[in-house]
């Protein structure tokens, strides 16, 4: 069959066949809306369900496009609804996340199904509200989203996250963030703060998650100041070891994009959790799939220079806010302190501006990881994959030179 050829051979072919009006032209009329094409290359006997070298069919560019009488068509002439693309879409995905809600139907009644909207229609664990006491909860913090109280479920002290009204009570924006708390709680991993579920009857909302008795990073640092060198690779090795889990996740590959000292919290035995990650396009009411923050979020002081400049951006802008943590580390808090945190950003997006490496604070291979973390250009940004690869060397030599008695500050590498 023809999507099951190699993707060269697929390219070279398609690029003959489109000018010679060949099969690939039912591709291109369905795209177009062109029912009249699409119906002549069917008539001539090319197969419905030809695809391009992203496996995508007639079907799904219809679907995408909202071509509905040219979606009629080709099921009828025996198109397979559930034809699944490179990137795992049915043609009802396509048509769900295009907004093409008779598209959807049509399908749905053809037997369509959206594996990629049905994982995040996975219900979130629901908690009875009798099995939580808020009103004997200590209030521990307050945030973007609202207050966060300790309170204890089953006998166990558990944080209780209440989202501001403003933010739950319209219909759309507590949908899109329950979606992001099913996926929350589908991840387990030790650098990961653990969901625990929602309130059923809460409204607008209420959800727990572990509590973290130690606080956040944030507060550590304003306690403490400087870390030394050893205790800042290590938390930046948990920190790295939670965001590459979140940015592997499998099918799509989960963006923090509000990484702060604040959502990062400790545990018990000193180890730190990642914690809110795809929720701030929540709190700041942007549309849960156009990755597009306005920059109206307390964290600018983080925020990559591609995301303030209202770019499109991808997973790499969670590493350029990990740099400054890391630097923040080192330093013992923010840079440009009596600066505001916008101007700051915007100083770092149109100016370069960049936190100061003083080589007495930051040893030689902390300051190259860094500059490539913090790198303007997005593409020349490590994974957090090969940032732990790095860590785990720095941290072993500094754990090598602190056996031999050598200053680790000074004296790496
Ligand atoms: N699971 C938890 N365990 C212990 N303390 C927590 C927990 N979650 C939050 N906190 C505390 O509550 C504070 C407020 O948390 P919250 O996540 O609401 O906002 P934030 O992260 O400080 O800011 P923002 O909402 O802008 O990201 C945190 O800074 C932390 O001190």
């Amino acid at each position: 069959m023809e999507h099951h050829k190699p993707l060269s051979s697929h390219l070279k072919k398609q690029n003959r066949r489109t000018d010679s009006g060949g099969p690939y032209r039912l591709l291109h009329c369905s795209s177009k809306g062109d029912r009249e094409g699409v119906l002549q290359e069917l008539e001539k006997g090319v197969e419905p369900n030809l695809s391009d070298y992203d496996k995508r069919t007639a079907l799904h560019l219809a679907s995408c496009e909202g071509c509905t009488e040219v979606v009629v068509l080709l099921l009828e002439k025996g198109a397979n609804v559930n034809s699944t693309d490179r990137w795992g879409h049915t043609p009802l995905s396509n048509a769900r996340s295009s907004g093409h809600e008779d598209i959807c139907k049509i399908l749905q009644a053809h037997g369509g199904i959206d594996p990629v909207g049905l994982a995040l229609q996975m219900p979130c664990y629901e908690i009875d509200d009798s099995e939580v006491s808020m009103q004997g909860g200590i209030l521990i913090g307050e945030g973007a989203y609202g207050e966060v109280y300790l309170v204890k479920w089953r006998g166990t002290e558990v944080a209780a996250k209440t989202i501001r009204a403003s933010i739950a009570s319209n219909l759309r924006v507590k949908q899109t963030f329950l979606k992001e708390l099913a996926l929350w709680q589908k991840l387990r991993h030790p650098n990961i703060v653990q969901f625990l579920g929602v309130l059923k009857y809460s409204d607008p909302l209420i959800f727990l998650t572990e509590y973290l008795r130690n606080g956040s990073l944030y507060d550590i640092l304003r306690k403490k100041g400087r870390l030394d060198p050893l205790t800042a690779v290590a938390y930046a090795l948990d920190i790295a070891r939670g965001m590459n889990y979140l940015h592997q996740n499998k099918p799509h590959p989960i963006i923090h994009r509000d990484l702060t000292p604040r959502n990062i919290l400790q545990d018990e035995a000193g180890h730190l959790k990642v914690t809110d990650f795809g929720l701030s396009k929540i709190a700041q009411g942007k549309d849960a799939d156009g990755y597009k923050m306005t920059g109206e979020t307390g964290s600018y002081r983080y925020m990559a220079p591609e995301v303030y400049r209202r770019e499109s951006y991808g997973k790499s802008v969670d590493v350029f806010s990990f740099a400054l943590i890391v630097h923040e580390m080192f330093q013992g808090g923010p840079c440009y302190r009596e600066e505001p945190p916008e101007k700051v950003a915007d100083k770092c997006a149109y100016e370069d501006l960049r936190p100061p490496l003083s080589s007495y604070v930051y040893p030689e291979p902390i300051r190259r990881l860094l500059q490539v973390c913090w790198h303007k250009n997005p593409d020349c940004r490590p994974t957090f994959e090969e940032i732990i690869l790095q860590l785990e060397i720095i941290q072993e030599n500094m754990q090598h030179r602190r056996n031999l008695g050598t200053c680790s500050r000074c004296a790496i590498m």
